[in-house]
């Protein structure tokens, strides 16, 4: 399928180069909740450090400048870019041609390459709803982790594993969760990426059995507080609470991955496209 690919090419000064990722981190708020963008990834060069490429997927070249450009997302994220305008040296649409395809590189021989990132899920349709916006945004984020970490602390088998917990944490796990399902970045720019997140489960030494019961937990909540009970909804929920509960345990243990290594990942709907009346 022919795409529609927009390449933004920045040069941009050392100093200036935390902030500018910073901005985009924030942009990219707007481009996770817009219906015209697919995917968008901001690379660094290596062999031209001060060089950058954006590169964002959008449904058609109509959809990113009538669409975005008038739209209600396009506000936040200019506010976001707009001190780094002046350096932008090319800006323009590609259309993809049939030349694509992966490379022999095996995927599974990269063991250290964990957890895994977007490089393993294939994108979505061009037009799909993002799983965070299918389960209602934020604020059933939200709420589901309001309701589970009240339960967690009544929970005679999680109760002393989250003794310590800060009041604030069901909201940064809410808002970790609203990033690998393709919302907003809030997690990366605000609270430190995955590094953080990982880092957080370092020698706790949870066992088998308190991780069974928080993905109980979080399914008896996902139920109380009425998340999309779909079928396809619920399996690529669980796909990714499966995962993250088991890396979670791998984090905690005596050999664990190490907490820089990766992204937070990106959860795609995969085998379970969302179903849609046609
Ligand atoms: C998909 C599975 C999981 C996700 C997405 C997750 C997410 C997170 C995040 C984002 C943080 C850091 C919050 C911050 O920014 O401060 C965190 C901390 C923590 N996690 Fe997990 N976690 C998962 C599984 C588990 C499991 C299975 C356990 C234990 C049974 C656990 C125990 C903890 C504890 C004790 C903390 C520190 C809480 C505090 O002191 O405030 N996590 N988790």
């Amino acid at each position: 399928m022919v795409t529609t690919v927009e390449y933004v090419r920045y040069r941009i000064a050392p100093d200036d180069q935390q902030a500018f990722e910073k901005a985009y981190a924030k942009a990219s708020d707007a481009l996770a909740t817009a219906p015209e963008c697919i995917d968008y990834e901001l690379s660094h060069c290596q062999e031209e450090p001060d060089r950058y490429v954006l590169r964002i997927r959008w449904t058609s070249v109509e959809d990113h400048l009538q669409g975005f450009r008038e739209g209600e997302h396009f506000p936040a994220f200019f506010a976001a870019i707009r001190p780094y305008v002046t350096a932008i040296e090319e800006m323009r649409h590609y259309l993809t041609t049939d030349v694509v395809g992966s490379g022999g590189a095996d995927p599974s021989g990269q063991a250290d390459a964990r957890p895994v990132t977007d490089a393993k899920h294939a994108p979505d349709a061009p037009g799909t709803p993002t799983i965070h916006a299918w389960m209602g945004g934020d604020t059933a984020l939200d709420r589901l982790t309001e309701v589970f970490y009240g339960h967690v602390r009544e929970d005679p088998v999680l109760a002393p594993v989250f003794a310590g917990m800060d009041d604030e944490h069901p909201r940064h796990v809410a808002r970790w969760l609203a990033e690998v399902f393709g919302g907003p970045s809030a997690y990366t720019a605000d609270r430190g990426g995955h590094p953080h997140m990982a880092s957080r489960h370092l020698g706790r030494g949870i066992t088998e059995q308190q991780r069974r019961r928080w993905t109980d937990l979080l399914q008896d909540s996902a139920d109380e507080v009425g998340l999309p009970a779909d079928p396809e909804f619920r399996a690529v929920f669980l796909y990714y609470i499966e995962w993250g509960t088991r890396m979670a345990v791998l984090y905690s243990g005596g050999n664990p991955p190490p907490v820089d290594a990766a992204d937070v990942p990106r959860w795609k709907w995969g085998q379970t496209p969302p179903w849609q009346p046609s």
